[in-house]
């Protein structure tokens, strides 16, 4: 596992702020308080940003790159709880509740990440109520996509969580759904509670029967028909 990460340089610039979702609507002068005490980080590939179970220290925001939340039992089996691109955050729990790290962060790709320490962190917040709520925003989001996901997990077959998955990582391009991030099969398993021998399976048999295909390395959605996608189990 890789742990090595560049030396921190300060001072993200205005420019950089105003395009990340949770500074959105913080006036410049908050701002630039936020610029003077926040620094970015580089870290290579595969790195453990955040370890579970650890003391908390510090906010991170994403500025490019990706990562993975996951958390593993003893025996090295994992869940992936959700993926992270640029300019989301993480970190906020143990900042806000003071408990250790709940999730284990790591990087999935090089990421270029802005560090924000706990107290430089609660000094934003204390100054600044936009801030709070776009946090608050940001953990109501992934309240309801935890929600949707207990949802999918109780209620549809591997065939359907496989479906939505697919369907909610796909983004809109030019009258099509397309899925652009990097999404190997065995994070599809980790985030469905599936073996990645099932998720195979079932991938190339909705492809046989055309609810997606795979142009340039990119998945193409054909989305009215993969919202319903039948098990062949269920097929008369
Ligand atoms: N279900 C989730 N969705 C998105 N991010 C999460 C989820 N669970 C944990 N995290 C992030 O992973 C981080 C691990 O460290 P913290 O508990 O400090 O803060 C956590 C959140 O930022």
């Amino acid at each position: 596992m890789n742990t090595a990460v560049e030396q921190p340089r300060r001072g993200p610039s205005l420019t950089l702020l105003h395009s990340i979702p949770i500074f959105a609507g913080v006036p410049d002068a908050q701002l630039e308080q936020i610029a003077k005490v926040a620094f970015h980080r580089r870290v290579p590939r595969q790195t453990t940003i955040v370890r579970a179970g650890d003391s908390t220290d510090s906010l991170y925001v994403l500025i490019s790159g990706g990562a993975k939340v996951l958390n593993s039992d003893e025996e090295g089996r994992e869940v992936i709880l959700t993926l992270l691109g640029p300019g989301e955050f993480f970190g906020e729990m143990g900042l806000i509740d003071g408990s250790p790290r709940s999730a284990d962060v790591m990087a999935t790709e090089t990421c270029e990440l802005l560090v924000i320490t706990k107290n430089d962190f609660k000094r934003c917040l204390a100054e600044n109520f936009d801030l709070c709520l776009n946090i608050m925003k940001s953990l109501v989001q992934r309240l309801r996509e935890a929600d949707r996901n207990i949802e999918s997990l109780a209620l549809l077959d591997v065939y359907g969580r496989v479906a939505k998955l697919l369907i909610d990582f796909s983004e809109e391009e030019r009258g099509q759904r397309v899925i652009r991030r990097r999404l190997t099969k065995q994070d599809i398993a980790k985030m469905i509670g599936a073996s990645r021998e099932m998720v195979s399976r079932v991938m190339k048999d909705l492809e046989n029967r055309g609810y997606f295909r795979v142009e340039e390395g990119r998945t193409v959605i054909l989305e009215k028909r993969l919202s319903s996608p039948a098990s062949p189990a269920s097929q008369p």
